[in-house]
């Protein structure tokens, strides 16, 4: 049995009689004890859909399942089996550490010492704060908290929603090394995540943008399926160093990268000496370019602008 089934969903908001398509009728889903990231822009439609397949939304359109229960007939089972760390505001800034897990424990009707073993490795490493108020935890503690939080009742299927956003390389790493082994104890993980360097530690993921998916796939298809040569360059000046690629009628695409601009051409037999001839005019200092591998970021930019 799949762990999530999605089928044509669509949801819909209407501001100012305007109907802005969150969800343009998608279609996925997730087996048992995978790892599947959501990654896209802001306002792509990741939140809307974490929130209906955690029951705190209805559809206008589709359907979907959640550990085998409907999100519409089934809500209140699914509500006891899935646990939701939402982007923001999952936490009560004014409760220490210990009264927001017992707060969590409570509503779900479990204590802390029964499914103390399930969180113990996360809970232990704030626990020498444990009398602290939420509000003045550091973003990556805040984070373990509201996955303890999450977890406390032993959920099946757990939906995170952006849980590394403005947390520090270190407790982003860390953090991922919890979900990888929470997948072992045979959880189900969504995860959304606008980090694309996220997308290479799920086992599949969807790229969404505007309520649609431009892909589902393992991060290697993805990569793989990339099909152009692509070129990394960089020179003393970079923005004009784009300005002076963009205007050639050869290329296809030309964005800023780190310390580099990734380049492909319209016509991929094209080589190195053709983007140095096409640079060459602009005298340039410290010219270098050189053919590379893509990895996930460009793969979403060569999708996003097919
Ligand atoms: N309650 C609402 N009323 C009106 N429009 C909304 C509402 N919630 C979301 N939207 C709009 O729906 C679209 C999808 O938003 P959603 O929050 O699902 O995307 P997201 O990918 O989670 O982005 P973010 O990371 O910014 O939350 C956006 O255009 C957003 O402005």
């Amino acid at each position: 049995m799949m762990a999530v089934t999605v089928q044509d969903l669509v949801k819909n908001y209407t501001v100012k009689k305007k109907t802005i398509e969150a969800l343009k009728g998608i279609s996925f889903s997730v087996e048992k004890g995978e790892i599947f990231g959501i990654i896209g822009p802001d306002g792509a439609g990741k939140t809307s859909l974490f929130r209906i397949l955690t029951t705190l939304l209805e559809p206008d359109g589709g359907s979907a399942t959640v550990d085998g229960c409907s999100v519409k007939d089934e809500y209140l089972q699914i509500r006891q089996r899935v646990g939701y760390m939402p982007g923001k505001f999952s936490l009560y800034q004014d409760l220490t550490v210990q009264e927001n897990l017992e707060f969590f424990a409570a509503i779900f009707n479990v204590s802390i010492a029964d499914n103390y073993e399930y969180i113990k490795e996360i809970y232990e490493q704030i626990a020498p704060f444990k009398d602290r108020k939420a509000g003045q935890l550091s973003g990556g503690m805040k984070q373990k908290l509201a996955l303890c939080c999450a977890l406390i009742h032993k959920p099946t299927v757990l939906f995170l929603d952006e849980p590394t956003t403005g947390v520090d390389a270190v407790s982003r790493k860390e953090f991922w090394e919890m979900l990888h082994r929470l997948k072992t104890q045979g959880i189900t993980i969504l995860v959304s995540t606008p980090y694309m360097d996220e997308a290479g530690l799920c086992d599949r993921v969807g790229l969404i943008q505007k309520g649609a998916f431009l892909s589902i796939e393992t991060p290697q298809s993805i990569i793989r399926d990339f099909k152009k040569t692509l070129w990394s360059v960089r020179a003393d000046d970079m923005y004009r160093l784009m300005e002076t690629i963009l205007k050639s009628p050869l290329i296809n695409s030309c964005y800023p990268f780190g310390q580099y601009h990734h380049v492909t051409f319209k016509d991929d037999t094209k080589k190195q000496s053709d983007l140095e001839a096409i640079v060459a005019p602009g005298n340039f200092k410290d010219v270098e370019i050189a053919a590379i591998q893509p990895n996930i970021e460009d793969c979403f930019m060569a999708l996003m602008t097919e």
